[in-house]
């Protein structure tokens, strides 16, 4: 039709396909070692979130993955102290693709792999699910933003646990989506700090939905979910603060209880010791860290996981393509480095054992 009369698309310069969902997953199978690790390590973190299992769950890694071999190096390292403190830890690493921006930036692997604005974005599908099969050939589970509704129909077959973040945790298009997911998701409470938004997002997510997505061929599809009890709360911190203290958990253990949902929502909270916790500062974030494991160590409960930002190399950089990086460090929040990353799993699993007495 003539311009004129053209009333849509109008701000759309292309419209890109990419390859179904299905494709994906054929030429990329995850096979039954992984498979096996995905579903045995979703199973151990449900438990420790319902208190099934009296170990800490640590989600560790970098804020976003952007450089595959640094990646796996990472997750080589993790995998070895993960076998030594599984007594005490289950250990998933931070697998994240997928980053929201507070107004615009870099967004992460899957939507900019080259991260020089070309947005590969079917190179970044490929790039993230290679990444996700090696990280659980090191043998380590993997933990991962939702971001994008459709997303998870490439990658979610190969993660252990899921998180919505804090400026999602309000959207129904994530809670429709967590409402679907096949693993443990926590929510982040808002930026604001509101945890009751992180609760009601528990509670819808609990539902069954029917809403808009895409089915394995990339068709556009009604999507009908179950509804995943195993939802939980992230205290993140936020403009209100940091809400890591002890009176923090047990107020925002107080609005989580009052949802009536039992399970791991009721049982406990996870703390991500980073972004509004500790001002997104990798120092401060250790010294979060050391405070969490003394007071689990003197028997504080409701503490049931510990989000720690943890690469090879500590602080951060601005992204750019890779040969102009340094190796291993973040190219968004600040990470503490993996000596320190080591000496504070060592901690927090020497807390666990004091706990358990
Ligand atoms: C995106 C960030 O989380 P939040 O949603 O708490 O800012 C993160 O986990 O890197
Ligand atoms: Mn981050």
């Amino acid at each position: 039709s003539d311009l004129g009369t053209r009333t849509s698309d109008l701000r759309i310069r292309a419209l890109d396909p990419l390859p179904a969902p299905n494709s994906l997953l054929e030429s990329m199978p995850l096979g039954t070692a992984r498979s096996d690790l995905v579903t045995t390590s979703r199973r151990e973190v449900r438990d420790v979130l319902t208190g099934d299992d009296d170990r800490l769950l640590t989600i560790v890694g970098p804020c976003s993955v952007h450089d595959p071999v640094a990646a796996l190096d990472y997750a080589a390292r993790l995998a070895t102290l993960r076998r030594e403190l599984s007594d005490d830890l289950v250990v998933v690493m931070r697998v994240y693709f997928e980053k929201p921006r507070t107004t615009v930036g870099w967004k992460g692997l899957i939507n900019d792999p080259h991260l020089d604005g070309s947005h590969d974005v079917r190179h970044g599908l490929n790039l993230a699910r290679e990444v996700l099969l090696g990280v659980l050939d090191a043998g380590v589970p993997a933990g991962a933003e939702f971001l994008e509704p459709t997303s998870p129909q490439y990658i979610a077959d190969a993660v252990t646990w899921g998180a919505i973040g804090a400026r999602n945790v309000e959207s129904q298009v994530h809670r429709q989506l967590a409402s679907g997911l096949s693993m443990p998701v926590g929510f982040k409470n808002a930026t604001d700090g509101d945890v009751q938004i992180a609760v009601d997002g528990c509670i819808t997510a609990a539902s069954e939905h029917t809403f808009f997505g895409a089915d394995g061929e990339g068709r556009a599809a009604a999507v009908e979910t179950t509804g995943n009890p195993d939802c939980h709360v992230i205290l993140r911190g936020g403009r209100s603060g940091p809400n890591y203290g002890a009176e923090d958990v047990a107020a925002a253990l107080r609005v989580a209880r009052a949802s009536g949902l039992g399970g791991a929502v009721e049982n406990g909270v996870i703390v991500d010791a980073s972004h509004g916790n500790s001002g997104k500062d990798h120092v401060r974030q250790a010294g979060v860290v050391h405070e969490i494991a003394n007071r689990i160590a003197d028997g504080e409960r409701g503490i049931t996981g510990l989000m720690m930002e943890s690469f090879l190399v500590a602080g951060a950089q601005k992204p750019a393509p890779l040969s102009e990086l340094t190796y291993g460090q973040s190219v968004t929040d600040k990470c503490m480095d993996w000596d320190t990353t080591e000496d504070l799993l060592r901690e927090l699993a020497k807390a666990v054992r004091e706990r358990r007495g």
